[in-house]
């Protein structure tokens, strides 16, 4: 039996960060993020779809869509993002099943799904257990803008996006607090893949 794991967090929690430390345990992650760069490419259905959604101005002069200006408009619009989020979200989904159900055939102990928006987009019943990444709000503020550039403003639009983290760390199996240092959480993830008996 396979146990499914899904991680999620919210924006710049940390989900990256713990989802790297799973290589140690050699136990394969799934990225929802890295899978939604690859179904926008340009002849991709939903590249498609994008472009006739949100117009060429999105577009790189390779044709490519620029992230950047993409994702400043869906962040600035609750009912763009929404648009976005219904043409990106379904080819994403059909692919991580698929990568799931890859490796629960061939008898995989532990899988992880490493989903931002797992509850938002009430994907739980594709996991056994949910992990939440934690982080205070201000740290959280500290580290996106830190990492990405943003000016507070567009920070605090990214974060208000997702449901707050405290409320998904009320809805999870397990909970990582990720306050502290990269190290403390690496802790924290083995004790709970041992306690899970997945090592
Ligand atoms: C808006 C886009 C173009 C911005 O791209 P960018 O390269 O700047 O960010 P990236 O994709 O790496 O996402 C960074 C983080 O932003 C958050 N985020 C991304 N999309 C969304 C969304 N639609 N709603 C809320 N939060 C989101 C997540 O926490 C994610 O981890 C891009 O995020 C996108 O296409 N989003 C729609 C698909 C989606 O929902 N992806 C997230 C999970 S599948
Ligand atoms: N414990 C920590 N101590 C200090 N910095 C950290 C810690 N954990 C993560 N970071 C840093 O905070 C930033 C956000 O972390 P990370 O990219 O893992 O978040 P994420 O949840 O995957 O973000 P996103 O939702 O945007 O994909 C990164 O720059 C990362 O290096």
């Amino acid at each position: 039996m396979t146990l499914v794991i899904g991680l999620t967090g919210s924006i710049a929690s940390g989900k990256s960060t713990v989802s790297l430390m799973f290589d140690d345990f050699n136990i394969p992650v799934i990225d929802a993020d890295k899978i939604s760069r690859e179904v926008v490419r340009p002849g991709e259905k939903a590249y498609e779809q994008i472009v006739d959604t949100f117009g060429g101005e999105i577009l790189r002069d390779d044709q490519t869509i620029d992230r950047k200006k993409l994702g400043a408009i869906v962040f600035e619009n609750e009912d763009k993002r929404q648009a976005l989020n219904s043409i990106v979200h379904p080819a994403v989904r059909e692919k991580m099943l698929e990568r799931r159900d890859a490796h629960v055939d061939t008898g995989e102990k532990c899988v992880v799904l490493d989903i931002p928006l797992l509850f938002e987009s009430k994907l739980t019943n594709f996991v056994d257990k949910t992990v939440v990444v934690y982080v205070d709000e201000q740290v959280q503020l500290e580290r996106l803008m830190d990492r990405d550039g943003y000016s507070e403003k567009e920070a605090y639009q990214r974060i208000h996006a997702q449901m707050p983290v405290k409320e998904k760390a009320e809805l999870a199996d397990a909970v990582i607090d990720n306050n502290g240092s990269k190290y403390d959480a690496y802790q924290q993830l083995e004790s709970l893949l041992r306690e899970w008996d997945v090592l």
